[in-house]
């Protein structure tokens, strides 16, 4: 967390807290169409009905090419930074951002790859357990554009179900035209992948805070959502269980019965 951030008494910065369904980006390149927060995870949430949901965590990796600015889009975030100098990666960074969605605490863990081939196999041993795989291009790079379904398929092979994106970084360094032509070309590699696409700048910030709001908006619904549908599994399968055990103990009572009175006859 960055210095200086007003922290409340959750331990939640002021700057993190969530109280509404940020809406994708590009409204014809998303697969997640949910526009809020499902019923069902807001009740949980008002009535205070979340203490026993899960560890209410989830990680996020971020992969792509080397230099397309993941790291710099990362530090944009979590410390409201830009750094010019191009510093490499080495393996894995990761940063924790805690946030407070419908007033339940929320840690996001990011793990930012290295995009550089020597460190891939480092890298990929992160991926393991994702929720969220954002996959990065840089808009002025065709080449990293190209290599995004690599990387996705790469990153959501051992994840559980995550919920994917496509970020086209570097955004401040186009035109408005130059971005419209690159702009079609990601909405179709977005739609292949079955990811949500976003424009962004690591550099001017832009979208960059609306962006991880998305992100962690999503997987936080669908996160409780299973969640929730968990316990409810696990409570009815328990009366299930109650029930059978039920039937089973009257079922003795009335062969204990019986053997009691044909005693009974018996002594007669
Ligand atoms: N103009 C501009 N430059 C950017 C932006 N984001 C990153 N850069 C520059 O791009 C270079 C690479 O940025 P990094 O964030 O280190 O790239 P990376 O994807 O983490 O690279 P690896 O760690 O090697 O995979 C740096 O020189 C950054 O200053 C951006 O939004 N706009
Ligand atoms: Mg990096």
């Amino acid at each position: 967390m960055s210095a200086g951030r007003t922290v409340l008494s959750n331990n939640v910065s002021k700057d993190r807290v969530v109280s509404k369904f940020e809406q994708a980006y590009h409204a014809d390149a998303t697969p997640y169409q949910k526009m809020n927060f499902h019923p069902k995870v807001k009740s949980a949430c008002s009535e205070n009905r979340t203490g026993t949901v899960g560890l209410k965590i989830s990680k996020a990796v971020i992969v792509g090419d080397v230099s397309v600015g993941k790291t710099c889009f990362v530090n944009r975030f979590c410390h409201d930074v830009f750094d010019r100098d191009y510093k490499a990666t080495i393996g894995v960074d990761f940063e924790v951002e805690k946030f407070s969605i419908l007033s339940t605490n929320f840690t996001f863990q990011i793990w930012d790859t290295a995009g550089q081939e020597r460190f891939k196999c480092i890298a990929a041993s992160y991926y393991r357990g994702a929720n969220v795989v954002i996959v990065a291009f840089d808009l002025t790079e065709e080449d990293s554009l190209n290599n995004v379904d690599r990387w996705m398929e790469d990153a959501s092979e051992n994840a559980s179900e995550p919920i994917k994106f496509l970020i086209g970084n570097k955004r401040d360094l186009l035109s408005d035209a130059a971005y419209e032509d690159i702009e079609s070309r990601a909405v179709d590699a977005a739609n292949r992948l079955g990811a949500e696409y976003w424009a962004v700048s690591a550099k001017t910030g832009e979208n960059v805070r609306e962006f991880f709001f998305r992100a962690v908006s999503l997987t936080f619904d669908s996160q409780m959502l299973k969640e929730l549908e968990s316990t409810r599994t696990v409570s009815s399968k328990q009366i299930g269980n109650d029930l059978i055990s039920l039937q089973k103990q009257n079922t003795n009572l009335y062969e204990a019965q019986k053997k009691k009175k044909l005693k009974c006859c018996d002594t007669s």
